[in-house]
């Protein structure tokens, strides 16, 4: 059973978003509502606590009634930075992460990452995987990795599938392919509106 006093969301909004022209992803407008927000329309049906990781446009996610976290660490070193900022903020000892990016992300997803946790103390993060290949951005990780995650970054690394390489980890297979899509352009996400 899921305990989701121990766990924290994180909803990663922080990145430059190039593949839009530079645009804050996270506001980009789908189905008459920011991106994020689809998240955390999401998300609220999973968990009670949530963030928003962003690094600009703060005001515009305050709006959403959350608390807002800004990575620590400069120069837009990639998701792990988000992951980063919500664990050096946050008391739980999960943290549960997932992009402003893709607007049907399973409902059952923190369920699902967290049961491994139960059947093994020594796990310290779960990945989504779906069709045999990794989803690292949602991630739910032990807070204590927050040092790991530090210095890795600190040493010019930012992959995340290396990241974790180096940590007790396990994939969570999810069935459902199509609710990973992510949207990179805005062609793409005119295109996911339009077919959705
Ligand atoms: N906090 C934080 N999050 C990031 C950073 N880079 C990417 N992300 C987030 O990670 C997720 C996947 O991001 P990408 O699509 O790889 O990067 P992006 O910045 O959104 O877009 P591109 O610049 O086009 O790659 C999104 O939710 C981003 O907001 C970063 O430097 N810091």
């Amino acid at each position: 059973m899921i305990d989701k006093e121990q766990i924290e969301a994180v909803i990663l909004a922080g990145g430059m978003g190039r593949r839009m022209g530079g645009v804050d992803k996270g506001l980009q407008t789908f189905k008459n509502a920011p991106l994020a927000l689809h998240a955390l329309l999401r998300l609220q049906q999973q968990l009670d606590y949530i963030c928003i990781n962003a690094n600009r446009n703060l005001g515009a996610y305050e709006g959403f009634g959350l608390p807002v976290v800004c990575d620590r660490l400069t120069d837009y070193q990639g998701p792990l930075a988000g992951i980063h900022a919500a664990m050096s903020e946050s008391s739980a000892p999960f943290i549960l992460s997932v992009p402003c990016d893709v607007p049907f992300f399973p409902l059952n997803l923190a369920e699902k990452l967290y049961a491994p946790f139960e059947d093994d103390p020594q796990l310290e993060l779960t990945i989504a995987s779906s069709q045999g290949k990794s989803q690292p951005v949602f991630m739910m990780a032990k807070s204590h990795l927050l040092m790991s995650i530090e210095d890795f970054l600190k040493r010019g690394e930012r992959k995340i599938d290396k990241w974790y390489a180096n940590h007790r980890h396990a994939l969570v297979e999810f069935d459902d392919p199509a609710a990973f899509h992510n949207v990179n352009t805005l062609q793409e996400l005119a295109e996911l509106e339009k077919q959705s």
